[in-house]
């Protein structure tokens, strides 16, 4: 594992050889906040991230590190949401059902997800509705929200040269990406950088232009690259990448 000096003074960057070290050591720093957050509030605020990189690093706490965590404890929430029907191979709730919700048994209370059965504006007005009513009023800070990143250096949602990049408010917002023809739901930047930790998993030699971009920013436009619009305010950010994503970087 390589560390990096941090470019921006809370951020740090992990960079691992292998896949298997990056998700061990992911799955750790999960386990960290998790205790940190159920001593200080007894309770912890976990957003997902959906696509395909962390359904092994899912798996992976619901078996190895089952017992690392109390799971009674954990409220799960999604970052992102496809538009498309909950029993939908491309849900993102339903990957997490299949690969850590369903196989620790989460009760549904704990479980917030994106009512897609809605149109998308609905579905994200009623998401925010739910989040506020979690936080009973206190701060929209969650303890941890996890981000993988696409290699058009879309994070979230956020995809480039959409409207949702442009909304200021710390809020779910729906969003239509022509390049998908579909719309999403989805955090918007304001609302992630309000978290106390924000960590990147992000791994593949395809990642590796948009990792440059967004981390070193020779060019800063959050228009073409929407992770750089991630940048919590008073949190921590974390990239976890493996060598091949990190394969531009500067050394
Ligand atoms: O569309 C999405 O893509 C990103 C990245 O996904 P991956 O398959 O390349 O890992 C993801 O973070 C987001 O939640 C998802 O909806």
């Amino acid at each position: 594992m390589g560390v990096f000096l941090p470019a921006h003074k809370k951020m740090n960057l992990l960079i691992y050889k292998t896949q298997d070290e990056l998700l061990n050591d992911i799955a750790k720093y999960i386990i960290k906040i998790a205790h940190n957050s159920i001593a200080e509030q007894g309770c912890f605020n976990f957003v997902l991230t959906g696509g395909n990189s962390p359904k092994e690093l899912y798996h992976l706490l619901a078996t190895k590190f089952k017992a690392e965590i109390d799971w009674s404890k954990v409220y799960f929430f999604f970052g992102d949401e496809r538009n498309v029907l909950p029993d939908h191979d491309s849900y993102n709730g339903l990957m997490a059902k299949e690969s850590i919700l369903a196989p620790l048994n989460i009760p549904a209370e704990q479980i917030f997800y994106v009512d897609t059965t809605l149109a998308p504006e609905k579905a994200a007005i009623e998401y925010k509705k739910a989040i506020t009513k979690h936080f009973k009023g206190a701060d929209l800070s969650f303890d941890l929200i996890l981000l993988g990143m696409g290699d058009d250096a879309h994070t979230a949602s956020l995809f480039p040269e959409t409207d949702i990049l442009k909304n200021k408010d710390v809020t779910v917002d729906a969003v239509y990406v022509e390049k998908l023809s579909t719309y999403r739901i989805s955090f918007t930047a304001p609302l992630i950088n309000k978290a106390k930790n924000v960590a990147f998993l992000v791994f593949g030699k395809n990642k590796a232009e948009a990792v440059k971009h967004v981390i070193e920013k020779q060019e800063k436009n959050t228009r073409l690259y929407p992770a750089q619009l991630i940048r919590p305010v008073d949190g921590n950010l974390t990239w976890f990448l493996d060598d091949e994503s990190a394969s531009l970087l500067d050394a």
